[in-house]
């Protein structure tokens, strides 16, 4: 089944009863069973009221986890691994000790600048909100205020409260105005707190009345498409999508994730005349619009979401395309991600009219419901080991299991297929419909684990899941980040286990900083690292760690990566022939196998 269709039926019908679990996280506390009440009290700091933000998304002023899970190195490992251990352990105890009690107010590092603000006071405290720009809308403190400052349709805020949506996050409160008042918007906010609703919100309410019904009066809003939304991968674009569906319900809004399939069928420009959205990937706009088959000549509100990724190098040709084609006077954009560089936000404010910035906690940290350990495991050698120390003791589960290339997830995955684990594996390789599949199934919970590249690193968002696993050190601060924010989001939970060989010692200690500066431990030693040079930042980016192939290091199946990695581009040859399709744009270097590290698209 394609795309369109898979993901359409998903999103159109929201199964209440079978997320009743996650639904309960947006309910009043009040109404929690007796036994999660004692964590939900622990959790409310400083005399949150019920009917305030839940607890669950009240990011900066988390209180400390219990300290369950299974970060720690698995028994077995070297002395210096179980030294780290240790030390992370003596540390860990030390700050829960100190935290809740010290007089002075100062709790471990993870809470350090989060000083918890009174349900009283403003919401930019609260939720640790810094604005600039010139004439900054002031934010909202629920979903109702927007009905008494702005025209919004009461279907738009009914959605909302069916869906569960009954608090806006700290994004929401202050980018949904500013994108309601037509304004320009750079939005810095970790990942998992809501970023999506932040701009579908504003588009449905600007879009008023759906293309296929206006009336003469309403003509006005011209022919074509109105608003684009850009995703560097396609599984992000089908979750957008899927959330666009929950705000459209009740109105004839034609929201289009574009894929080869969709394209086909908007052929006639009558039929895409009378579409309102677009939801796409770079690369399939990009090749619509050559082929003539697309207009975005009448798009008014454009959104750049994961926008340091799809600023990068290896998309940036195809999005000045896309904002060349988007030539309408009144066209405003919007850049929204957890993490934006310097270096790309400049890119951003280059095309960005009278931006106003909104940063949501510190910049390009990570989100603070999510416990992180780095477990030094030797070599690789010892990865496999501890991953099944990990799967055969207490992994949080499910869990997406990060590795640096397409090779080397294909080898992952047989190795854990053939210790019987419900696993699965997703990278750029895939067809669509493989990918979609495995991401069905994960959604379904019918896999526990899955093997992933940096495809999977932006944007996804699996509810229930609890851990992540960075089985191969990520390549940049960024991808660490994204990666771990895969778990963690809406305010739940999650572990974010991170393992790291010598060959990953020169890279250390900036993922050493991110995890310190959660207020994580961290050993001292690793801080004390010497910094990574700018140079060899960008070298390890572009060309990942050289690493010997997983089904050599497991001892078993000598040649087994080899043969998995020839019938893998065998199949992916074939394919490409069948279909003249070029595998994903965003990939970057080859290492010295010539095993390239993974993109996005
Ligand atoms: N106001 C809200 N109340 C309750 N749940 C919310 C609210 N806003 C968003 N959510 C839920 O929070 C989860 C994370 O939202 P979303 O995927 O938009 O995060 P994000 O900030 O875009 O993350 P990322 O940076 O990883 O892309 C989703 O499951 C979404 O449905």
């Amino acid at each position: 089944m394609e795309a369109f269709h898979l993901l359409s039926r998903g999103g159109a019908k929201f199964n209440k009863k079978r997320f009743s679990k996650d639904l309960q996280l947006f309910h009043s506390k009040s109404s929690s069973s007796s036994s999660d009440s004692k964590a939900s009290t622990e959790k409310t700091l400083d005399g949150l009221k019920t009917g305030e933000l839940p607890v669950e998304l009240d990011f900066f002023k988390y209180a400390p986890a219990s300290g369950s899970g299974s970060g720690g190195a698995g028994a077995g490992l070297k002395a210096k691994s179980e030294a780290i251990a240790k030390e992370q352990d003596d540390q860990r105890e030390v700050a829960d000790r100190s935290a809740p009690s010290s007089p002075t107010g100062k709790k471990r590092k993870r809470d350090a600048g989060e000083d918890s603000a009174p349900a009283s006071a403003p919401v930019t405290l609260r939720h640790k909100i810094a604005t600039t720009g010139s004439n900054v809308p002031p934010p909202i403190e629920r979903f109702s205020d927007l009905s008494d400052r702005y025209r919004i349709p009461p279907l738009l805020l009914k959605n909302l409260s069916e869906h569960g949506y009954t608090t806006p996050t700290g994004i929401q409160t202050q980018g949904i105005p500013i994108l309601l008042e037509s304004r320009d918007l750079a939005a810095i906010s970790p990942t998992g707190t809501g970023k999506t609703l932040s701009y579908l919100f504003p588009i449905f309410a600007h879009l008023s009345v759906p293309s296929s019904s206006r009336t003469a009066e309403s003509a006005s809003t011209g022919a074509g498409v109105r608003a684009l939304i850009l995703s560097p991968t396609r599984e992000l674009a089908g979750q957008i999508y899927n959330e666009s569906l929950k705000l459209a319900q009740g109105r004839k809004w034609r929201i289009v994730l574009y894929s080869k399939a969709t394209g086909a069928t908007l052929a006639q420009k009558e039929v895409r005349d009378k579409i309102d959205i677009i939801i796409s990937t770079p690369l399939r706009l990009v090749s619509a619009l050559k082929q003539g088959t697309i207009e975005l000549k009448n798009v008014r509100q454009m959104v750049f979401d994961e926008a340091d990724r799809l600023l990068e190098q290896g998309f940036l040709p195809q999005i000045e395309e896309i904002i060349g084609a988007c030539t309408h006077p009144n066209l405003r954009k919007a850049v929204f991600s957890a993490t934006l560089p310097a270096g790309v936000e400049s890119i951003a404010k280059s095309f960005l009219f009278d931006p106003i910035r909104v940063v949501v906690g510190l910049k390009d940290a990570a989100a603070a419901s999510i416990k992180q350990s780095l477990v030094y495991v030797g070599s690789e050698s010892g990865k496999l080991s501890t991953l099944r120390q990990l799967l055969a003791s207490s992994p949080p589960l499910p869990l997406l299991v990060f590795v640096q290339s397409r090779e080397r997830a294909a080898e992952l995955h047989q190795e854990l297929l053939y210790d019987g684990v419900a696993v699965d594996v997703l990278h750029a390789e895939m067809t669509a419909k493989q990918r979609e599949e495995s991401v069905s199934r994960m959604r379904q919970g019918l896999t526990w684990v899955m093997v992933c590249t940096e495809v999977m690193a932006r944007g996804m968002d699996f509810g229930g899941l609890r851990g992540v696993l960075n089985y191969d050190f990520p390549q940049s601060v960024q991808s660490y980040i994204h990666r771990i924010g895969r778990t963690g989001r809406a305010g739940r939970e999650g572990d974010a286990i991170t393992y790291f060989t010598d060959a990953d010692a020169p890279y250390l200690k900036s993922i050493a900083n991110v995890v310190h500066s959660s207020g994580w431990p961290v050993p001292s030693w690793m801080l004390a690292l010497p910094k990574p040079s700018k140079i060899k930042r960008r070298v390890l980016k572009k060309m990942p760690v050289e690493r010997k192939d997983i089904g050599v290091v497991a001892g078993r199946g000598i040649g087994k990566g080899d043969a998995v990695r020839r019938r893998d581009m065998v199949r992916a040859s074939k394919r490409r022939k069948a279909s003249g399709d070029v595998p994903g744009d965003g990939e970057r270097g080859k290492d010295a196998k010539g095993r390239r590290s993974e993109g996005e698209e």
